[in-house]
């Protein structure tokens, strides 16, 4: 055994799967062989939720059905709802709000004594977290805002129903479908550190709530889900601050800040996401009139792709650099982006957790040890 240490994980491959790969040089995410791309232009996020789960592409008759069942499992019970109120009054972040409410939704799961590696009940677990987090998040906004929760309704699309709860009227087809894209770019990404969690929590033969309650936790941090938030904000940063936004950039790096939506593990170019986003953003800003969070972010990236600094690094755009001015523009409150991207993620960390139960084996790395090894012991009145 190597005792050398991976710091990260980097390069270490540590399962097999059939859902999404990613070239990183090229610029390419595929989930089952089908280009991102096509799946954003062509798919439904209910059709990828299909393919990610079951493995190919639905019939219609089966995408129906599947659509159903799901719409049909999106109401929350009142002790979900309650603990949302009690957490909007202590004014709790959302992210961690959606965490406390999936790691609830277990109480009122109708298979408790359910076999955790049994894959269909897992998919059946995994089919009720996902109908039911955009209920959650919906709720938890009304809440928060001093309004009364809208009940999901069960003839509209996922991503149709959550602006409806949200706002409590029926979304435009532009709203509804800059959503369901945004869901579909976001669904899976390989072994990212929240999906990596979730799987951790499954090897363990943990039930599907703790799995995907970890997936939250994980996704929560800036340097992964959150970052969307933190470039909206560092948007709103650049247009208060009345500079041009090159030099605000430079000043940034100066100050040797972080630039938050830059940057991949897996990308050594700009993230296919980012494209088709970056595009979102553009046709919404012209449609709008208002493109300054579109050209403040695309003046910022034109800058940085020419930046020595960053392309030696290999730093370029990710799916977070401009999903937050999409959103943004669809008029959703800044610190519900995140928790949107976990709405969309918790299709891949079902389907995740699907591979580890169907081929489990408890995840079990090592520490190379660097502590001390014949420490003397010093009785407690002594030290
Ligand atoms: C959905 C997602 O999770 S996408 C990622 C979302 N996160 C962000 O956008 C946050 C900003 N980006 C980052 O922090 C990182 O690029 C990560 C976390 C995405 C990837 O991390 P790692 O693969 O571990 O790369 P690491 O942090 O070691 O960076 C490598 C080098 O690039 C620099 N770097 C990385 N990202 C950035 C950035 N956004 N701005 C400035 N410099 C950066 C690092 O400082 C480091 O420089 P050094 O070698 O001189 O020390
Ligand atoms: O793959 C990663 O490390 C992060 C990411 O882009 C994602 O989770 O979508």
């Amino acid at each position: 055994m190597s005792g050398d240490v991976q710091k990260g994980l980097e390069g270490v491959v540590v399962a097999e799967s059939n859902l999404s790969y990613i070239d990183g040089d090229e610029g390419r995410l595929i989930y089952r062989g089908h280009d991102i791309e096509t799946l954003a232009a062509e798919a439904t996020y209910e059709e990828v939720l299909y393919l990610l789960w079951y493995g190919s592409l639905p019939t219609a008759e089966e995408l129906s059905s599947f659509s159903d069942t799901m719409a049909a499992e999106r109401d929350i019970d009142d002790r979900v709802r309650s603990a949302l109120a009690d957490l909007a009054a202590a004014d709790e972040a959302p992210m961690a709000a959606l965490r406390t409410a999936v790691s609830m939704l277990s109480a009122s799961d109708p298979e408790p004594d359910a076999d955790p590696v049994e894959p269909a009940s897992t998919l059946r677990k995994g089919r009720r977290i996902t109908a039911k987090i955009p209920t959650i998040l919906a709720t938890y906004q009304r809440l928060r805002d001093g309004e009364e929760p809208v009940g999901p309704r069960e003839d509209l699309s996922h991503a149709g129903n959550f602006l409806y709860m949200l706002t409590g009227a029926e979304p435009d087809d532009v709203a509804e479908e800059t959503l369901d894209m945004a869901l579909i770019l976001h669904a899976d990404h390989g072994l990212n550190a929240s999906t990596f969690a979730s799987m951790v929590v499954a090897s363990t033969l943990a039930d599907t709530y703790a799995s995907v309650t970890a997936g939250v936790g994980a996704l929560s941090g800036s340097l992964h889900g959150g970052a969307n938030q933190d470039v909206m904000e560092t948007l709103i940063e650049v247009d208060e601050s009345a500079k041009d936004p090159i030099q605000w950039v430079k000043d940034a790096i100066d100050d040797g800040r972080k630039i938050p939506g830059f940057g991949h593990r897996v990308y050594n170019v700009k993230d296919p996401r980012a494209v088709i986003l970056e595009e979102k953003s553009r046709q919404l800003g012209g449609a709008s009139g208002e493109r300054k969070w579109y050209d403040h972010a695309n003046t910022i990236e034109a800058y940085l792709v020419d930046d020595a600094g960053f392309t030696e690094k290999g730093l370029a755009p990710n799916v977070d650099f401009y999903s937050g001015t999409v959103y943004y523009q669809l008029g959703i409150p800044v610190d519900m982006f995140t928790p949107i991207f976990a709405m969309s993620r918790v299709g891949g960390w079902v389907a995740h957790v699907l591979e580890q139960v169907e081929d489990n084996r408890i995840f079990r790395p090592r520490a190379k040890y660097t502590g001390e090894t014949e420490a003397e012991w010093t009785p407690i009145e002594e030290r």
